[in-house]
């Protein structure tokens, strides 16, 4: 029975990671899919992990139709048997409706990836949707972890060293504050006080 899944988690906990892992062990045993992304920090067109592992991917540009896109690409190859989209998060609600029915009517697997609140903890469309919509969610395992030694549960970005909770819901970039807009993990205390590691 194939299924759409949704492998969430914060930032930095290892999804590309596993994006890329899921994709290796299906091709190595001779299966084919089809890889997405949107908006990878690598650039267009990569699906890229922190561990220094990227791939070849199809960016997902708002309005394509995913659906679309696959039944193509099964009717040119139609070993094709699984789908990996990589920071789902940024897809349009619509393209999640897309994923949904892959699954449905063209009974391929689809493997998604993305987080799923905002710097705000606010849900993004796409992850909404996702859960919405899911056969299943999966946590990851790897558990990131925020500076006073709990589970990082949710995203903060900082502004030049500051944490914010005000701005663009869409920002792409990196963890750390070597950057003018960056991002850390932290438990929800630390979020809701606002206490990112520079604030101590
Ligand atoms: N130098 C390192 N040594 C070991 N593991 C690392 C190193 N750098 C990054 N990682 C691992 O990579 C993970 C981030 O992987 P990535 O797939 O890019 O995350 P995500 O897609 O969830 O943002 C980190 O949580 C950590 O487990
Ligand atoms: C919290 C938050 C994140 N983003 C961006 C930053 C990164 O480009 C991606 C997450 O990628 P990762 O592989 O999970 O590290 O999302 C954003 O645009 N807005 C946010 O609030």
């Amino acid at each position: 029975m194939s299924e759409l899944v949704f492998f969430t988690g914060t930032m930095d906990c290892g999804k590309s990671t596993l994006a890329l892992q899921m994709d290796h062990n299906r091709s190595a045993r001779g299966r084919r899919g089809v890889v997405f992304t949107r908006d990878d920090r690598a650039g267009e067109g990569v699906l890229s992990s922190r561990l220094g592992l990227s791939t070849a991917a199809v960016e997902v540009r708002p309005g394509i139709d995913v659906h679309a896109y696959v039944k193509a690409a099964v009717k040119q190859d139609p070993e094709i048997d699984y789908v990996i989209c990589d920071e789902a998060q940024f897809l349009d609600p619509e393209q999640v409706e897309q994923l949904a029915l892959v699954v449905d009517e063209l009974k391929l697997d689809v493997f998604a990836f993305g987080i799923t609140t905002d710097f705000r903890t606010r849900l993004f469309p796409g992850s909404q949707r996702l859960i919405e919509l899911a056969d299943r969610l999966e946590i990851l395992q790897v558990e990131t972890v925020c500076w006073c030694g709990a589970r990082a549960t949710h995203n903060a970005r900082t502004v030049d060293g500051e944490m914010v909770v005000e701005g663009e819901q869409k920002v792409v970039g990196d963890v750390g504050r070597d950057q003018a807009i960056g991002y850390e993990v932290l438990c929800r205390t630390h979020h809701r006080e606002r206490r990112a590691q520079v604030g101590l």
